[in-house]
């Protein structure tokens, strides 16, 4: 049996950065990790395609993957589902892989009751103010929206106490050189390289 791969939650307020830096950590060649698809019932936006961004799913066919106990985690997000299928998770942490969840604050607190010994790193923003520019310059939102994604920011920047670890997004390539430290130092405290060198001392 290989050991288990080590369960990555990264989370963080709406408009930080989360997508970006996650879609820059798999467009690195080293990087290992295996990403989660979520299932959304969210449109497919242009050049989006289904089994890679997401799997696109109706509201009924969500709600019959939540009945039959599909998904490890679900949150409702701007009037869409948005969840992670459980069997993947499981199947590739038993393989010995570690999984990468994207996903916001809601979900990632269901992950942290189900899956406690997971690594769960909080995405910050440099400050609110910069928060708010980027929802704004992202484009996505009317002005209530924006005012209201605000309001919410500060409730989920108060979540960060629940998280391992808190990562600054200034720069893109700098978050990302952070996620991917953490990671390389988590396993290394959680002893999987000391048990591979005490297998060595057995050897010899
Ligand atoms: N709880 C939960 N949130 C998710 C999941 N997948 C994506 N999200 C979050 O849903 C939010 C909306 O994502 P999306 O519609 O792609 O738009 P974005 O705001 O441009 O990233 C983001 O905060 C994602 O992190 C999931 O499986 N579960
Ligand atoms: N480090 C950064 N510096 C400046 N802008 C950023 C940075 N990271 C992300 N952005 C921009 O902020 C906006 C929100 O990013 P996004 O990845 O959609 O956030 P989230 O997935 O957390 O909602 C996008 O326009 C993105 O290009």
């Amino acid at each position: 049996m290989p050991e288990k791969g080590l369960l990555i939650v990264l989370s963080g307020p709406s408009g930080v950065g989360k997508g970006t830096v996650r879609k820059e950590i798999f467009s690195q060649p080293d990087t290992a990790f295996e990403y989660s698809i979520s299932v959304t019932t969210r449109k497919p936006r242009a050049g989006e395609v289904d089994g890679v961004d997401y799997f696109f799913r109706t509201r009924e066919e969500f709600e019959e993957m939540i009945r039959h106990g599909k998904l490890l985690e679900y949150a409702e997000f701007v009037d869409n589902y948005y969840g992670t299928p459980v069997d993947y998770v499981r199947q590739t942490l038993d393989e010995g892989k570690d999984v990468f969840l994207e996903i916001e604050v809601k979900g990632a607190r269901q992950v942290r009751e189900k899956f406690p010994e997971g690594l769960f790193i909080f995405l910050m923003p440099p400050s609110l103010s910069e928060l708010k520019n980027r929802i704004v310059t992202r484009g996505t939102e009317t002005e209530d929206i924006i005012h209201n994604r605000m309001l919410t920011a500060r409730e989920e920047i108060e979540m960060m106490e629940l998280y391992d670890y808190v990562v600054e997004n200034d720069q893109v390539e700098l978050a990302c050189e952070r996620i991917k430290a953490i990671v390389v130092a988590e396993h290394c405290r959680r002893e999987r390289v000391e048990k591979r060198y005490k297998k060595l001392l057995e050897v010899d």
